[in-house]
């Protein structure tokens, strides 16, 4: 899926799996008309009307961004580098730290601290040091010039920000009305939130703030999370606030729904507005012609388009009539509209990893000038095969190094062998964690079902029409395959359904969740593709008709629902066939204080004889990590979890607290964060069918 869903290539690998054939131009599968759009399938197959946004950017075309802030310096001509140009060693690959042409940009702040060459200490107030630059005249920022830029008109203009008028219409789409349907409004259990317990690890983490409030954030963001009808902050956000304005790194982990994402984006984007933009590095900025180059000051990264476009959205409610320009790319999609999109100005960039690569490769988007970079769902895009893509990056462009950006990474769940290789990303992090980290949220009420596989098909019509008509079900299969064919099945037996996995267009996906948002298919069947991030109001019931191998993929789909304090019910389907995960099951059920059937305590008896450490990987050779590593790794030392045979018998399954044993296990007790004793990873990266989506970024997926 990887592939898929965000390399510009992502379209070229296909396997014979249904649907595959629509993408080389054979017919489309069949997938559920409405009655009354019968006949109409011009209707049907039109744009979608409330789906992930296409590549169209904000609104409002803003102001010409051309020689302004991240722009400026465009006009720099350099026949020596193309748009490389400027930059001593052509496009720095320096995985140290910046290029001195970097640095100089930065050094030239003027007056604000910073960085030396030798890699000084990062600036939290990255923004301010710019404007000082401007403010100096300096650094190619067009001395001054004004800055007309951003999702609602904004600018930064003389070192003021110069908030944009409002515009209703634009409003209305961004925030909705207070009792629009098709946004997520806060449910009865919002304020349990606060009852969640928070630990913050690392070095002096600074105090929560516990309103939304001047200062620390910036005023004009407060009118938008007014917009927004946010009251109060979520708990990961009451930390996240300070920890990020104050400068620091930060691993996060909090659960699904809980605001992870207003979590990065409501510092990042209060010190922008409070800083205004920043000037590109001194000597960058060189193109031929008419190609454009953008340099945007924070990057978001995510692990699937419709995670990119999600929080695309997001960014633009925040951004709203300020100077931030929010974009967004992702494979899978035309890339001359994203293009466009990204000439006209682009401070925020949200992108998937593969496209990104793309863009960097075609000289249209160049990193120095990165402020803040955000990994979110961090774990999900290491876990399936994203490292390279990350790697280069982050390492291999010219991003500036750690110690002179701002790195976050969130998710709800954080396996220890994913924050060991995190390291390399992050500087004297805090760790946050948001209740125990890796569990589920008590506003989901978990079933489990003894059912084989063979009655799947009826169990699901007999929850279906009992469950009734009350909300969205998203049904949860392991293979595209499957997808397509239990949403066929359910079209024959006259239930509004559809089916979302990597195999379909990127047109397709888009209309099976605007139709499932906008309630014309209620039951989405999905692949994995759909269990990170997406934030669908009114989804009440997940099903987990096939579950999966690996308990925090159960954790992120059943996640789907039960959001922003609203409850949701999840059911899964059990038997034998899932019993590598039936301890960590049970554990995540006793701690979110479910029932817990006896079936599955039985079983548990029975596989306690045959190994099953930690988590086998699905193509074999799992990368050993058990259940207790999602705790801050630098606190807790200890393996990771046995599970480095891959699959069942494993090894012998390490404890609920980690300690692993079997082959692969980090070892390492505290306080020692070396990959100990059993050969590190279990099935090796990549190679040897590591741990998560078998092909890797690059090869075919089953989702
Ligand atoms: N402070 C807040 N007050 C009210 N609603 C909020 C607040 N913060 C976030 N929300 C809403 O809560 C919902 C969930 O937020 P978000 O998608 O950021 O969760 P998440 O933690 O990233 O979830 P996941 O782990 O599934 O990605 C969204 O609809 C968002 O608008």
């Amino acid at each position: 899926m990887a592939d898929q869903l965000s390399s510009g290539m992502g379209n070229m690998s296909l396997d014979s799996a249904p649907g595959a054939a629509q993408m080389q131009g054979g017919p489309p599968r069949r997938s559920y008309i409405p009655p009354h759009m019968r006949g109409k399938m011009d209707a049907v197959n039109g744009p979608p009307m409330n789906g992930p946004p296409g590549p169209a950017p904000g609104p409002a075309p803003a102001m010409n961004g051309l020689n302004q802030s991240a722009w400026a310096g465009n006009n720099n001509f350099d026949a020596r580098g193309g748009n490389w140009a400027g930059g001593p060693a052509g496009p720095g690959f320096d995985a140290a730290g910046p290029t001195p042409a970097q640095q100089s940009g930065w050094a030239a702040g003027g007056g604000a601290p910073r960085h030396q060459a030798g890699g000084g200490g990062f600036n939290p107030n990255a923004y301010r040091g710019s404007l000082d630059v401007r403010a100096g005249g300096g650094a190619g920022a067009g001395g001054g010039a004004n800055f007309a830029r951003g999702s609602g008109d904004g600018q930064w203009r003389d070192g003021k920000h110069i908030i944009g008028p409002a515009n209703p219409r634009v409003e209305r789409e961004l925030f909705g009305t207070a009792d629009d349907p098709s946004k997520q409004h806060t449910g009865i259990n919002f304020e349990k939130y606060d009852d969640i317990p928070v630990t913050p690890s690392g070095r002096d983490p600074p105090e929560p703030v516990l309103t939304f409030s001047a200062p620390p954030l910036d005023s004009h963001l407060l009118t938008n999370i007014e917009l927004a009808r946010y009251k109060i902050p979520t708990p990961v956000q009451k930390y996240s606030i300070p920890i990020v304005i104050g400068g620091r790194d930060l691993m996060a982990c909090a659960q699904t729904g809980s605001g992870k994402t207003g979590g990065f984006l409501f510092p990042i984007l209060s010190q922008a507005f409070t800083h205004g933009p920043s000037p590109i590095p001194a000597g960058q900025g060189g193109n031929f012609g008419r190609q454009r180059k953008a340099y945007p000051t924070t990057l978001v990264l995510a692990p699937t388009r419709e995670l990119v476009s999600q929080i695309y959205d997001e960014s633009r409610k925040f951004a709203y009539r300020s100077w931030v320009r929010p974009c967004v790319v992702y494979g899978g999609a035309e890339i001359g509209p994203q293009l466009r999109q990204i000439e006209r100005g682009c401070d925020l960039l949200v992108a998937t990893p593969g496209r990104l690569v793309d863009l960097i490769e075609r000289g249209r988007i160049s990193l120095c000038n990165i402020k803040y970079l955000v990994l979110d769902e961090a774990d999900r895009m290491l876990d399936m095969g994203f490292e390279p893509q990350i790697r280069r990056i982050v390492q291999g462009e010219d991003m500036p190094g750690t110690e002179n950006r701002q790195t976050l990474m969130f998710s709800a769940t954080f396996p220890r062998d994913i924050q060991m290789l995190a390291q390399d990303f992050l500087k004297d992090y805090v760790f946050l964690s948001v209740g125990r980290v890796g569990s589920t949220s008590e506003n989901i009420t978990q079933k489990v079902e003894y059912v084989e596989d063979v009655d799947k098909r009826s169990v699901l019509l007999d929850i279906l029409h009992t469950h009734g008509d009350s909300g969205l079900t998203l049904i949860f299969v392991e293979t595209k395959r499957m997808a397509d064919s239990l949403s066929d099945f359910l079209i024959n037996q006259d239930f509004r359904a559809n089916s979302i996995h990597g195999d379909r267009t990127q047109r397709e996906r888009e209309q099976a969740l605007s139709q499932f948002r906008n309630r014309v298919c209620p039951i989405l069947v999905a692949t994995a593709v759909a269990a990170r991030g997406l934030d669908i109001p009114n989804v009440t019931h997940v099903i987990n008709y096939d579950l999966p191998t690996d308990i925090d993929d159960y954790v992120h789909r059943i996640g789907r629902t039960g959001r922003a304090g609203n409850t949701g019910i999840s059911t899964a389907f059990f038997n034998r066939g899932n019993r590598t995960i039936v301890r960590e099951l049970i554990d995540l059920l006793k701690e979110a204080n479910q029932e817990v059937p006896g079936f599955l305590e039985t079983i548990a008896r029975e596989s306690s004889y045959g190994g099953g450490g930690g988590r086998g990987g699905r193509g074999g050779g799992g990368r050993g990590r058990g259940r207790g590593g999602n705790t801050d790794f630098r606190k807790y030392g200890g393996g990771g979890g046995g599970g480095g045979g891959g699959g069942f018998g494993g090894g012998f399954g390490g404890p609920p607290a980690g300690g692993g044993f079997g082959g692969g296990g980090y070892g390492g007790a505290p306080p020692s964060s070396g990959y100990g004793g059993g050969g590190g990873y279990g099935g090796g990266y990549g190679g040897g069918g590591g741990y998560g989506n078998p092909g890797g970024a690059g090869g075919q997926s089953w989702w």
